[in-house]
C-alpha cells in the first residue's frame, strides 16, 4: 500500500496531509516524516475539538468565518464534522448572520490561498457568457472523478440578504447555502456547485473601490439580463441533466422573472420566494395553532410591500383557504400592507405597482394611515409580519400596543428582515414588550432570553429558510421531480409544523429546536418526495414504488396523510444522506480510492 512513485504517491501524500495530526505511525514513516511531526496520533474527535477551541478563541464573527473558510480548504471532512456536532454554534458563523457581514467584506478577505477543487464555484461574467460551453467544460476539468453536481445555488447578487446590490461579493451566499445543504441535508460537497452571475453591479461604492474583485460595470438592461442568464441556465440544464438550480438573492423582479421563466421548464425554485414562503407558512400554522383563538380571527399586518413579501402573503391565504376553510374574498381580507408610502388601499392616490393590488383595501373609507403607528390603531393587528428591511420599524411602543390589543391571544410578531442589522426589532424586545407572551420568529439568529423574574430561558424561532430550502433540495435531488410546484412547497411547509414536537410546543416554539435540524430535514424531504410521487412528477421510479407500497395499505387519500406516507420514505432518505467520515481508516480508504482526497 505504501509503495513509492508516481501519482500513486502523490494520492497517498495527500491523504496523509488531509489526516493531518491523526496519521497513523505506519504512514509517517512511508512518507519519511519521522522528527518532522508532533507524536500524538490522534483520532478525528480530537482534531475536532482543537479546531473548535480555535473556532471560539478568534473575537470578531468575522476571523470566525475566515477560520472556518480556511478550514474547508484545508479538509472537507474536518469543516463539515465541525459544522454537524456544533451546528449551533457554527451555523451563525458559516451562514446568516455573518456571512451577510462576510459578503460586505469578500473582495478584502479572497483568499491568498487555491481554494481547495471542491469549493471551486463558477463566476460567470456577460463576456463568458458568450463562451459558456468553454466554461462549463473548464469547471468539469476541476470535477474529481468527473461527477457531475446535483445542486447548482446561483445568484447574480443584486439583492443579498437585505444588504443590497453587494455585485460579486454576492458568492459567500451560494458558498453558504451549499454548506448548509452539506451539513443539514447530506448533499454530497464533490456535488455542489455555487454560482455568481458577474453581470456588474450599480453599487458606485463598488465601482470604486480598487479592491473590488467583480465585474467594474453597470448591471444590463432586462433584455440583456434574461438573455445572458437564459444562455447560462440552459447551458446548465443541457450539460448536467438531473441537477437542481435554486435561484437565491436576486432582485425582485428578476427573481420572479426567473422563476416564471423557468419553473415549468426544468428542476429549480427560488429560496427566497418558496422557501422563505414556505418557513413563514410553517412558523405560521404553528403560531396559529397556538394562538389561542379561532384562525379566522386573526388580523395580520405586513410591514413592507415588496414581491417577497406578497408572495408570502398569498401563501398564507392559500393555507387559510386550503385547510381552514375560509372562502378566498374573505382569506385575502384578514391582511393590511404597509408600504413606505402607509397603509396601501385602492383609494391612496397613487398607482399601486402591479403586485400590490391584491391586497390594497377597499374597506377603508376616507381613513389613510401615513405611517406604521397609525395603520397598527387602524388594524388592530393580531399578528405582525414584517419583510421590510427597516431596522427596529417594530419600536417598543408598538410591540407594546400589540400586547395591550390582544390581551387573550398570543401576538404573533414575526421581524424577519436579515441579517439583523435590517431586523425590525430583536427578540428580547419582543418578550419584553408583550409579558413574554409573543409568539416570535425572525429572519435572523438572536440570543435566547431569560426571564429576569423566572430565570426560565426562551428561544427565539428562527423563521429562516434553512429550515426548508435543503429539504426541498434534497428531496428534488433525489427523487428528480418534472418540476417543483407549489403543493410540494406546501407539503414541505406542513410537515415543518408538524416536526414539533411535544415539548416544543409545549414551550411555544414556533420551529423545531435547530439541533435537531438535520433529522426534521429528512422528513421534510421525504414529505416533499411523497408529494411529488403523488403529483405524478417523481421521474425516479425508486421513489414511486416506494411510496406507492406505503400507500397500498387502503391508507385514507388527502394531504393529512402525508405524513404517514412519508414515513416509509423516511429510512430511506436518511440512508442516502452524505455525512463526514467519522474514522481515520475509513477516511484513508476512501482518500485511496479517488484521485482526488481534495473531495473527502
Ligand atoms: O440567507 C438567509 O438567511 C435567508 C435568505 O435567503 C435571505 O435573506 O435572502
Ligand atoms: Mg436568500
Amino acid at each position: 500500500m505504501m509503495e513509492a512513485g508516481g501519482s500513486r504517491r502523490n494520492s497517498i501524500e495527500l491523504v496523509g496531509v488531509k489526516t493531518g495530526t491523526a496519521m497513523p505511525a505506519e504512514m509517517r514513516e512511508a512518507l519519511h516524516l519521522r522528527g518532522l511531526v508532533p507524536a500524538g496520533i490522534e483520532d478525528f474527535g480530537k482534531q475536532e475539538m482543537r479546531a473548535f477551541k480555535q473556532l471560539m478563541s478568534k473575537t470578531s464573527n468575522l476571523e470566525k468565518y475566515e477560520f472556518m473558510a480556511t478550514l474547508r480548504c484545508m479538509s472537507v471532512n474536518l469543516f463539515f464534522r465541525l459544522v454537524l456536532n456544533h451546528f449551533k454554534e457554527v451555523a451563525p458563523i458559516i451562514y446568516t448572520p455573518t456571512v451577510g457581514e462576510a459578503c460586505l467584506n469578500y473582495s478584502y478577505i479572497y483568499p491568498f490561498i487555491h481554494p481547495s477543487k471542491t469549493s471551486v464555484g463558477l463566476f460567470i461574467t456577460l463576456r463568458d457568457t458568450e463562451c459558456i460551453d468553454t466554461v462549463i467544460e473548464n469547471y468539469r476539468n476541476t470535477m474529481a472523478q468527473q461527477i457531475d453536481p446535483e445542486i447548482a445555488v446561483i445568484t447574480d447578487g443584486s439583492r443579498i440578504l437585505g444588504l443590497g446590490d453587494l455585485g460579486v461579493n454576492g458568492m459567500g451566499i451560494p458558498v453558504g447555502k451549499l454548506q448548509l445543504y452539506v451539513a443539514i441535508a447530506g448533499l454530497n460537497p464533490a456535488r455542489c456547485l455555487p454560482i455568481v452571475l458577474d453581470f456588474g453591479t450599480n453599487t458606485q461604492k463598488y465601482l470604486d473601490d480598487p479592491l473590488y474583485l467583480g465585474t467594474r460595470e453597470r448591471r444590463p438592461d432586462d433584455e440583456t439580463f434574461y438573455a445572458a442568464a437564459g444562455t447560462v441556465l440552459g447551458a446548465l440544464f443541457r450539460e448536467f441533466p438531473g441537477m437542481l438550480v435554486q435561484f437565491e438573492d436576486f432582485s425582485t423582479d428578476h427573481a420572479f422573472g426567473l422563476l416564471d421563466r423557468w419553473r415549468n421548464k426544468a428542476m429549480c425554485f427560488n429560496d427566497d420566494i418558496q422557501g422563505t414562503g414556505c418557513v413563514i407558512l410553517g412558523g405560521f400554522i404553528s403560531a396559529v395553532e397556538q394562538a389561542g383563538i379561532p384562525a379566522r380571527d386573526q388580523r395580520i399586518l405586513f410591514v413592507g410591500a415588496g414581491s417577497a413579501g406578497v408572495g408570502v402573503a398569498k401563501q398564507l391565504v392559500d393555507y387559510l383557504v386550503i385547510e381552514h376553510g375560509i372562502p378566498e374574498d374573505e382569506a385575502r381580507a384578514m391582511f393590511w400592507f404597509v408600504d413606505s408610502r402607509g397603509m396601501i388601499t385602492a383609494n391612496r392616490g397613487d398607482r399601486l405597482a402591479e403586485h400590490k393590488v391584491y391586497f390594497a383595501r377597499h374597506d377603508n373609507g376616507d381613513t389613510q394611515c401615513a405611517t406604521l403607528e397609525d395603520t397598527v390603531e387602524y388594524v388592530r393587528p393580531t399578528a405582525l409580519i414584517g419583510m421590510s428591511t427597516i431596522y427596529k420599524a417594530f419600536s417598543e411602543p408598538i410591540l407594546a400596543r400589540m400586547d395591550e390589543m390582544n390581551p387573550t391571544a398570543r401576538p404573533i410578531i414575526f421581524p424577519l428582515s436579515n441579517p439583523e442589522t435590517k431586523a425590525e426589532c430583536t427578540f428580547e424586545e419582543a418578550m419584553r414588550c408583550t409579558g413574554n407572551r409573543v409568539l416570535f420568529a425572525s429572519g435572523t439568529a438572536f440570543p435566547d432570553y431569560t426571564v429576569p423574574e423566572t430565570g426560565e430561558v426562551k428561544v427565539p424561532g428562527q423563521g429562516n429558510n434553512m429550515y426548508v430550502f435543503p429539504a426541498i433540495g434534497l428531496g428534488s435531488v433525489l427523487c428528480k421531480p418534472e418540476r417543483i410546484t407549489d403543493t410540494m412547497v406546501f407539503a414541505v411547509a406542513k410537515a415543518l409544523a408538524g416536526s414539533l414536537s411535544e415539548q416544543e410546543r409545549a414551550r411555544g416554539e414556533l420551529y423545531p429546536r435547530i439541533e435537531r435540524i438535520r433529522e426534521v430535514s429528512a422528513g421534510l424531504a421525504a414529505a416533499f418526495i411523497t408529494q411529488a410521487v403523488r403529483e405524478g412528477l417523481a421521474k425516479e421510479t425508486h421513489w414511486i414504488e416506494i411510496v406507492e407500497s406505503g400507500m397500498s395499505g387502503g391508507e385514507p387519500d388527502g394531504a393529512a396523510s402525508i405524513g404517514k406516507y412519508a414515513r416509509r420514505v423516511l429510512g430511506e432518505v436518511k440512508r442516502l444522506m452524505w455525512a463526514p467520515t467519522a474514522s481515520v481508516e475509513q477516511y484513508i480508504v476512501e482518500a485511496a480510492a479517488t484521485e482526488n482526497p481534495d473531495d473527502i
